[in-house]
């Protein structure tokens, strides 16, 4: 079952969001959300605490679950990444919540960086980023071995393949864990507030990081980020959330010189004076 939003270029999204739902008890978080994420482009987040933005990173890490409504037309909507169903899976010519194992198989194609880098404190960098290509994609040691060795060259870190990350700065040890998220060949690659724990002067590398991989590869990027540097040093496309909704989007550029809605005028001038 292909998604129902067709894009008048032709192209097709590799994210999309089809009126998706999301409340926690009687808390509306996401209202019938729509949007999507082309092939390669890197999209930040941006809006007020509260207003849904890690949520989003959370539905499509499948960590949370769309939110199924009496509405008969949506029931609450769908994920779909590269045109198939991904929330949900096909049964009886019918689309119903998908189950785990399918979430399992869906999401490996989506990796994952935080705000606190979550490395395994006790084995060295270069294992941190070999365990889950050996244990979950089955390659051998060697080969994600010198997988490992390319992406700590990209993040700048071959030297520190031997520490164990408690040796390492707070911005290293994000870029071990950038590189470990990478190790995975994902087609999508989000990042939650992931210079959000760092001193700024340590902001810098991680961002030179991000924007080499930008560079260097044709990963999708989608970021939450309350820095307005990141979303215009990364990103090439601004959406600003608020009460769950796009209040409006573009380049970093328009956003951030010409801001439209009074809602992000607001929140650029709150965030701009902190
Ligand atoms: N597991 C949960 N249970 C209950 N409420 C939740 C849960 N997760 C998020 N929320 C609530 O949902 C709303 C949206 O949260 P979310 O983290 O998506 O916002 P955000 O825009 O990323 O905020 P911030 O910028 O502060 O990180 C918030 O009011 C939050 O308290």
């Amino acid at each position: 079952m292909q998604s129902p939003i067709t894009d008048p270029s032709g192209a097709e999204p590799l994210i999309e969001f089809d009126r998706v739902d999301k409340s926690f008890g009687d808390l509306k978080v996401l209202d019938k959300l729509n949007f999507r994420v082309d092939p390669g482009e890197r999209v930040t987040l941006i809006g007020p605490s509260g207003s849904g933005k890690t949520t989003i990173l959370r539905l499509l890490m499948t960590l949370e679950k769309v939110t199924p409504t009496a509405d008969p037309e949506t029931e609450g909507g769908v994920i779909y990444v590269e045109g198939k169903p991904y929330s949900h899976m096909e049964k009886g010519g019918k689309l119903v919540p998908a189950s785990e194992r399918w979430l399992r198989q869906r999401r490996s194609r989506v990796g994952m960086v935080f705000q606190q880098f979550n490395l395994f404190p006790n084995m060295k960098v270069l294992r941190n980023v070999t365990e889950a290509q050996v244990h979950v994609a089955g390659r051998s040691k060697a080969e994600a071995e010198a997988k490992a060795g390319e992406l700590l060259e990209l993040v700048g870190l071959s030297e520190k393949a031997d520490e164990y990350p408690a040796r390492l700065s707070g911005g290293q040890q994000q870029r071990v864990a950038i590189a470990r998220a990478l190790a995975m060949d994902p087609d999508i690659l989000l990042l939650d507030e992931v210079t959000s724990a760092l001193d700024p002067e340590l902001v810098a590398d991680v961002l030179a990081v991000l924007r080499d991989v930008a560079e260097t590869t044709s990963i999708t990027m989608l970021c939450v980020t309350h820095e307005m540097g990141f979303a215009r040093d990364v990103s090439n496309r601004v959406l600003m959330f608020d009460n769950g909704q796009i209040v409006e989007q573009g380049a970093p550029e328009a956003i951030f010189s010409e801001p439209q809605e009074a809602r992000t005028q607001d929140f650029l001038r709150a965030v701009l004076a902190e």
